[in-house]
């Protein structure tokens, strides 16, 4: 299936042509090995050694596009199955648990994030579910310390458009002029492991200090140096203010236009975790008026953000398309836990990575 592996270069009027193609292949791919289990796998674009792993122990009945599965079509798909293979753009509710029927004993999602699983009610059914924490750790952390903070610090999108697009006229002073990293203060709001290895990495940037927020004092600080303080105080003492917080009620909007009014004016605001922390009305405002200098986001809400949504038009803003986790090692890694997160449990093994919530 050529069309699977479409290389970025390729203009998007041709790849869309190239996604177009699926439509000629059945939405549908069964693969039986002799195994009384059933485990729905939700894209095709999956890492291949996730699945074969899967296909090697189970019937696989695999989403053929690689384009989320629509709604209408997962909800008719998972009667009877035993097990869910999906990703993060899988709304995993109620309603679908309801249609997948009492057979379903396991929900595996690679990502770390969860919150598109209502998990009590898996949990109230009895079915496990499994996630994909460690091993996408120093990929998201890499991403957002070194290159959407010091991207957005930097500038660097704005600079290379200056040079492609005739902006550059010459050196100059002040020109695409932007704080730096160094003697400056990281707020890290989320202190589990990709706000520790954010911490870590912030370290080697010559911080002056790192402090952070979360709801319990976190032994791991020590090692890095970093402070507890209360979240408005984080917000009023960090140059550079980074969301790592999972998203769940208490941290919805969290960022909202009371927190943007207590940054410094010159902050940079920087998101790698969930779009649904942040209130996107007041952080285009807080940009538009210069409230805080300058955002790097990777996740927003919705996602892909529509191309007129404002926060794609402003300078001082970059967005990246969800790609925290994104090397090649962290996807097939995360890939291939899923995979046995949802074989042990089938075998009413406990998941090597299974979310207990209580
Ligand atoms: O955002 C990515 C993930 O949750 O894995």
């Amino acid at each position: 299936m050529i069309y699977k592996r479409v290389s970025p270069f390729v203009p998007s009027l041709l790849r869309s042509v190239a996604r177009q193609s699926e439509f000629v292949t059945n939405p549908v791919k069964i693969m039986k090995c002799d195994s009384k289990f059933e485990v729905f796998v939700t894209r095709a674009d999956m890492p291949e050694s996730g699945i074969e792993m899967i296909r090697r122990e189970c019937n696989v009945k695999l989403w053929n596009r690689s384009s989320p599965v629509p709604r209408d079509e997962f909800l008719k798909l998972v009667p009877g199955v035993n097990a869910i293979y999906c990703c993060l753009t899988d709304k995993i509710d109620k309603e679908l648990l309801d249609a997948a029927g009492p057979e379903l004993k396991a929900v595996a999602t690679m990502s770390v994030g969860y919150d598109h699983i209502d998990i009590q009610e898996c949990n109230k059914r009895g079915i496990r579910v499994g996630y994909t924490p460690d091993v996408l750790t120093d990929a998201t952390a890499e991403l957002t310390v070194s290159c959407l903070l010091l991207a957005t610090a930097r500038r660097l999108p704005e600079a290379q458009a200056a040079a492609r697009d005739g902006g550059w006229e010459s050196w100059s002073p002040m020109w695409m002029t932007g704080p730096g990293l160094a003697d400056s203060t990281v707020g890290i709001v989320g202190f589990a492991r990709i706000g520790q290895a954010v911490a870590r990495r912030s370290q080697g940037l010559q911080h002056q200090r790192i402090i952070y927020c979360s709801r319990t004092a976190r032994h791991e600080a020590k090692e890095v140096g970093a402070r507890k303080v209360e979240f408005d105080d984080l917000l009023a003492e960090s140059d550079f203010v980074i969301c790592c917080a999972v998203l769940v009620p208490e941290t919805r909007h969290m960022f909202n236009r009371v927190a943007f009014d207590k940054m410094k004016r010159t902050a940079i605001f920087i998101n790698t975790s969930r779009g649904g922390t942040v209130d996107q009305e007041a952080l285009t405002e807080a940009l538009q008026h210069k409230i805080i200098r300058g955002a790097g986001l990777d996740v927003t809400t919705p996602e892909p953000l529509p191309l007129d949504h404002p926060l794609l038009s402003l300078n001082n803003c970059i967005v990246l398309p969800h790609i925290g986790s994104a090397t090649i090692d962290a996807r097939k890694t995360m890939a291939e836990l899923t995979a046995v997160n949802i074989l042990e449990a089938l075998k009413g093994f406990e998941m090597p990575s299974e979310l207990k919530i209580t």
